[in-house]
């Protein structure tokens, strides 16, 4: 509802300053109706009001904008606000226009007749803005600078906030170019007190923000991370029969709610969103390839429930991709955002919590679920390398350091999702913050259920494992619609037009040079080609897989060497198995230590050369058998088991694919990634005679790994073996899981 303009000002106060907590307080209510002040906001607004620099970390929708918009309101003159999107100052501008505070923003997406309006109104003696949106683009205009300099000379330039400071430092997730010119503001206008707010800002980045905006004896204001209301959960997608139907069940199953499905590509978007249609869910795209006015009207359904969820692209790398359409991301603020999904990992941690705290802004229960794919990691791992091997080589530098920050900040993510244990601390830790893990309160889930996360992780490492072996979980198979050669291509090539393209998004148009250095690039970036651009990512994989392969050569076969500790601990494991299955079917003969001594060598001896991923997945899914085997299983399988030491390991021997299926089947025990490799052999037309076999057979040829420019032939329509590598939809080894 619309607040009539009178009484905001005589609530204002008129001319006069508000900085007691009692007139804040009636401020905050009348505008925004908040009964009282969150966490450090009133300590933030008292400072900026006194004339103080001030830090402010808050969590995601821990309620920063207030800091800033209750000042604006609190004394007569103008806030200036930088912000990284358009879209998020839009947002933002409308919703305190409903609320009958003079707000606006200016952008190149404005007309010339608004922009004009909003000069007239900065100039004139008595403006009416209160609330001032811009770019950091736009501050770094002389012309825009100038303005500020007149303005502040009225004595009208209150208080500066830059809103998600941390894009200023280089050692955020979101770097922006752009904010490092914001530094300037300082210079120019001394004595205006700046308010940097950001909710993802790691000591370093935190260090960095003060640094160069220079701010002096700033106060510094840090709160909890902590999302409380939110329950974290990560979903395998190697373990799921189909993703989409589980995205779609989970949707139904949570009622009509809110929610924003991110996703890696905008092909996914396209299909995600159509499937969830097609299941009767109030739903639409919002990514680069949809044309500004569909995209903003999208938003629009979205911020008033037209629609009730959003499937949008996050993009993998720093800069560029985050400016265009991460509107989704950094501050959109819709308060009843009930479930946030994560289609394909995230590439940093600071990435995941920025998005998956667009949830429940209104303190209410939420979720974060994010579904984890291998297929998704080592795309991910690619796309990082390659991003940060093209900025070294039109930098002309090496960014060797960066892409090791990126790839280490990469593994953070994926040891989120590949570790048990709380995830909550594990998103704390990442900031900095030792919590204990009672704080969670069974909130994620791996506290609700650790033993089945465990199990997943298990089965999950056990379908790695297959996939490494079978060399078939290239870097390519996933994206189903791939094409090439004038068709559709994937967004991992597509990437560079739309990067080009897309400033205008952030920036201001008032800047001609840049527009026209823009226009440039994106005419020059199309003529690159098709066949540029593949050569550059064959070169990429190549030196992708190269880096992987000679990383620390010398300490990997060491690192995955079976130790006796390994095999004590597996013993353990196993006897404790084998104690259960006996209590399980009253089967007193069992000899519990005995049997499971030869279990162990038995995996040993399958497993031990291929090195202890192999190994500790057979290990497990022994135990799985030892959890359902029934009383003639475990006769059939440990009838003869006489007694032995546990260290009279065979050597392994060879044997055959069949026979290792064979071997398999007669225990109980078929190894998943046996199954993966022969359905894998199936799928590529590969002879049971070539079929690869297990992991201890190393004399066992395994399938050809294609190259890049065999992958793209396969894609092309007159192709003559169309016929793919397994790709994830194929595995037989998925099941759904319950949740
Ligand atoms: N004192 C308060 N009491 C109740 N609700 C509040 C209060 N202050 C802010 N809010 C509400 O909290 C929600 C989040 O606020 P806001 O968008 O400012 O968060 P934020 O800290 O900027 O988050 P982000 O880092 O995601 O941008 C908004 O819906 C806002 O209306
Ligand atoms: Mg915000």
């Amino acid at each position: 509802m619309k607040k009539p303009l009178l009484p905001a000002k005589k609530v204002c106060g008129g001319n006069k300053q508000i900085t007691d907590r009692e007139g804040l307080v009636k401020l905050l209510r009348w505008h925004f109706g908040h009964s009282d002040f969150r966490g450090k906001q009133f300590e933030a607004i008292q400072a900026v009001l006194s004339g103080r620099d001030c830090f402010c970390l808050m969590p995601t929708g821990g309620g920063k904008s207030m800091c800033y918009q209750i000042p604006a309101l609190a004394k007569p003159g103008i806030v200036l606000v930088v912000s990284p999107l358009i879209a998020l100052m839009e947002n933002q501008v409308t919703a305190l226009k409903e609320k009958g505070i003079t707000a606006e923003f200016l952008s190149s997406t404005q007309t010339i007749h608004a922009k004009t309006k909003i000069h007239e109104d900065l100039d004139s003696g008595k403006p009416s803005t209160r609330l001032l949106y811009v770019t950091p683009e736009l501050i770094a205009t002389p012309g825009f600078m100038s303005k500020l300099n007149k303005i502040h000379a009225r004595g009208l330039l209150n208080i500066i906030a830059i809103d998600e400071a941390h894009c200023i430092s280089s050692w955020g997730h979101d770097f922006r170019p752009s904010y490092g010119k914001l530094s300037s503001l300082r210079n120019h206008l001394p004595d205006v007190p700046i308010l940097a707010l950001t909710a993802t800002a790691v000591p370093k980045v935190q260090k960095d923000v003060i640094d160069s905006l220079c701010l002096e004896s700033p106060l510094l204001l840090k709160s909890s991370f902590n999302r409380s209301n939110i329950y974290y959960e990560v979903r395998y997608k190697d373990l799921l029969d189909n993703v989409f139907n589980d995205l779609s069940a989970l949707l139904k199953s949570s009622g009509d709610v809110c929610a924003i499905v991110y996703c890696l590509e905008r092909a996914t978007c396209d299909e995600l969103a159509a499937h969830l249609s097609k299941h009767g869910i109030s739903c639409a795209a919002y990514h680069a390839g949809i044309n500004n006015n569909l995209r903003s009207s999208v938003l629009d359904d979205w911020i008033s429930s037209k629609i009730q969820v959003v499937v949008a692209t996050c993009f993998p790398s720093n800069g560029h991709y985050l400016r265009q359409l991460c509107s989704f991301r950094m501050g959109i603020d819709r308060k009843d955002v009930r479930l946030v999904c994560h289609f394909n990992i995230p590439k940093s941690m600071e990435g995941f919590y920025q998005e998956s705290g667009r949830a429940g802004r209104d303190q209410l229960p939420s979720k974060s679920i994010l579904y984890y794919g291998i297929d998704d990691r080592k795309r991910m791992e690619f796309i990082i390398s390659n991003a940060e091997n093209k900025k070294g080589q039109s930098s002309g530098g090496s960014r060797e350091g960066s892409s090791k920050k990126s790839l280490a900040d990469f593994k953070l993510m994926v040891e989120y999702c590949e570790g048990s244990g709380c995830r909550r601390k594990k998103i704390l830790e990442n900031f900095g913050e030792e919590v204990p893990p009672s704080l969670c309160k069974k909130s994620c889930d791996g506290c609700k259920h650790p033993n089945q996360l465990v199990q997943y992780l298990e089965e999950l490492a056990t379908i790695a494992a297959g996939r490494q072996r079978s060399g078939l979980s290239r870097l390519f198979l996933s994206s189903s619609n791939d094409k090439v050669g004038g068709e559709q291509m994937s967004e991992f090539w597509n990437r560079d037009d739309e990067v080009s393209c897309s400033d205008e998004d952030i920036s201001d148009s008032d800047d001609g040079i840049e527009n026209a250095k823009r226009e440039a690039g994106c005419k020059a970036s199309r003529r690159a080609g098709v066949n540029a651009k593949i050569e550059l990512l064959e070169r990429a994989e190549e030196r992708y897989y190269r880096n992987q392969n000679s990383d620390k050569p010398s300490h990997k076969s060491d690192k995955n060497a079976i130790t006796e500790a390994h095999r004590e601990a597996s013993r353990k494991r196993l006897t404790d198995s084998v104690k259960q299955a006996s209590q399980r079917l009253s089967n007193s003969s069992i000899e519990i230590e005995t049997s499971a001594n030869f279990l162990e060598n038995e995996c040993f001896n399958k497993y031990g050369k291929s090195g202890k991923t192999f190994y500790y997945s057979q290990v497990a899914s022994t135990v799985r058998w030892l959890a359902t085997a029934t009383s003639s299983d475990l006769t059939n399988r440990l009838g003869n088991v006489t007694p032995t030491s546990p260290c009279s390991s065979k050597v392994p021997t060879e044997a055959s694919p069949t026979e290792t299926v064979e071997e398999g089947r007669r225990t109980g025990t078929t190894a998943p990634e046996l199954q993966d490799i022969t359905a894998a052999a199936v799928e590529s037309g590969i002879s049971s005679a070539s079929t690869p076999g297990p992991p201890a057979s190393a004399s066992t040829k395994l399938p050809p790994i294609p190259s890049f420019t065999e992958f793209v032939n396969w894609n092309k329509p007159n192709h003559k073996s169309r016929t793919r590598p397994l790709d994830d939809s194929q595995s037989p080894n998925k099941r759904q899981k319950k949740t």
